[in-house]
């Protein structure tokens, strides 16, 4: 089936121009529009793999069009014409998602060949978009990796505990794989039939949480305009994984105790008790224990969850996993940016070995990831794993590395950003000592938007405490 490219522009003359291209050279099918509002209905209609939209238009701007269509299927790719080459147009046009922008007056082979390309583009995000959903499958069933006695006793301990209905408390530092091994309980369960449900009681803030667990009823509360099933409903007759439990407030700590104790909750507005079966697994970077002294959580809610207590090692306690976790990594990055990486020098395994991961293994896979990005051979060099900064890369380096610079752009636009992130959240943490509250501020970012960005750099606040 030939691929279909819609070409919006007010002018008549540039539609028959640009139309004619494309059928006389290409074997793409092409339709015009002069309008946009009329392209935005036909679009909605109809599947296409392209759309070239002028920047000035009538009735609506090509920006517009552009944050429309991209609402309706983002896949879509796109391109901007312009008569003004200015580089905020071109900088805002791809930040809205276009692939790329070209200014009028074009020569024929420059515009069909910035169509293949957009074309090429969007092929080649939806070969990584499945592919991603296959590496996402896969790790949800796929158990732990490691070798060390450490790694293999969990293991060993999640078998035996899986089949059973007991609740299991797994602690651990940040990035250990707490939450895999809360897969991996459920995955080999006799609930694996169904869904595991996760709530994450840190990004669901305090006055949601009770809803979102619990579901509530129409008119419970302003905008309860109907009544929502909360997660505990969902997970009925499955596994409830409640991920950093540690950071749940007191009040909400008692209402998880009764369902815990007695299986029974109540929705928001609701006077009615609702009864669910649910297995519950928790996991947290706290130390729970100091929290109970701190009057911060509450001990039979902890006697409740720590029925059988996991620990995650952290890596420095077994540093023998890092090759086999390297080389597990290598293979899944090479085969998600399709790059023929298959090794990990000696070198670069030496260095990985001596550098402290406060981010544990998450930490781990984001520099294979970074390396598999910049990496140029077959094997992943030191350079390729620490980037910009030398080895190890904890120095900022106040030029952008040779490297980024000579990358396809949206590549070195990643990497670049990557870098940025770690070194940055590293040295606010660093002046703040590990509290994230003093970092957020003096960033002048929200304390949660800064925790996600810790936890997706796989950082740990911790490592950072006595830092300064
Ligand atoms: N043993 C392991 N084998 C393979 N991948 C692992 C392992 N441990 C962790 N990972 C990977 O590291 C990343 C972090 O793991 P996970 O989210 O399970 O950690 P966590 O302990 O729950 O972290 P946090 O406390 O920050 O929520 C994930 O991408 C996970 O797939």
């Amino acid at each position: 089936m030939s691929l279909k490219i819609l070409v919006v522009d007010d002018e008549k003359d540039m539609l028959a121009l640009l139309s004619r291209y494309i059928s006389e050279d290409t074997a793409y099918q092409v339709q015009t529009e002069n309008n946009p509002m009329e392209a935005l209905a036909v679009f909605k209609q109809e599947r296409f793999d392209l759309v070239i939209m002028d920047l000035k238009m009538p009735k609506m701007g090509g920006l517009d069009l552009l944050r429309q269509i991209k609402k309706i299927r983002p896949d879509t790719s796109a391109i901007i014409m312009t008569a003004y080459a200015t580089i905020e147009t071109a900088v805002e046009a791809i930040q809205e998602g276009a692939y790329d922008y070209i200014t009028k007056p074009f020569r024929r082979e420059r515009i069909l060949l910035t169509i293949d390309k957009a074309l090429q583009w969007r092929r080649m995000i939806f070969e990584n978009m499945s592919l991603r959903e296959e590496l996402v499958q896969k790790d949800a069933t796929r158990p732990l990796i490691g070798s060390s006695n450490a790694i293999k006793s969990v293991i060993q301990e999640i078998k035996q505990v899986a089949p059973t209905t007991a609740t299991v408390l797994i602690t651990g530092p940040s990035g250990t794989g707490k939450e895999l091994a809360a897969r991996a309980i459920h995955q080999f369960s006799l609930r694996k039939a169904f869904p595991m449900i996760t709530v994450n009681c840190t990004a669901i803030s305090e006055n949601v949480i009770e809803s979102e667990l619990f579901g509530h009823v129409k008119g419970a509360f302003t905008g309860a305009w109907k009544d929502k099933k909360g997660l505990v409903e969902e997970a009925d007759g499955s596994t409830l994984f409640l991920d950093e439990i540690g950071d749940l407030n007191l009040s909400m700590q008692t209402k998880l105790l009764r369902l815990l104790q007695e299986g029974e909750y109540k929705p928001v507005g609701s006077t009615r008790t609702r009864h669910a079966d649910i297995r519950f697994v928790a996991a947290t970077n706290h130390d729970l224990e100091t929290d109970i002294k701190n009057g911060m959580f509450r001990e039979d809610l902890f006697y409740r969850l720590n029925v059988i207590c996991l620990h995650m090692p952290g890596l420095d306690r077994r540093p023998e996993d890092i090759p086999l976790l390297a080389q597990h990594f290598i293979k899944k990055y090479a085969l998600l940016y399709q790059k023929d990486i298959t090794q990990i020098s000696e070198s670069a395994l030496k260095h990985l070995k001596a550098y402290s991961f406060s981010g544990n293994v998450r930490e781990l896979e984001n520099l294979i990831e970074r390396g598999v990005i910049f990496c140029r051979t077959t094997a992943l060099e030191p350079e390729d794993i620490f980037p910009g900064a030398g080895v190890p890369a904890d120095i900022p380096s106040s030029e952008m590395s040779r490297d980024i610079l000579e990358m396809p752009f949206r590549e070195a636009k990643e990497a670049a950003l990557a870098l940025f992130y770690n070194q940055y959240i590293k040295n606010a943490l660093t002046h703040s000592s590990g509290n994230i509250s003093r970092a957020a501020e003096k960033a002048g970012i929200q304390r949660q938007y800064l925790h996600r960005l810790i936890k997706e750099t796989g950082l740990d606040a911790e490592g950072f405490k006595f830092s300064s």
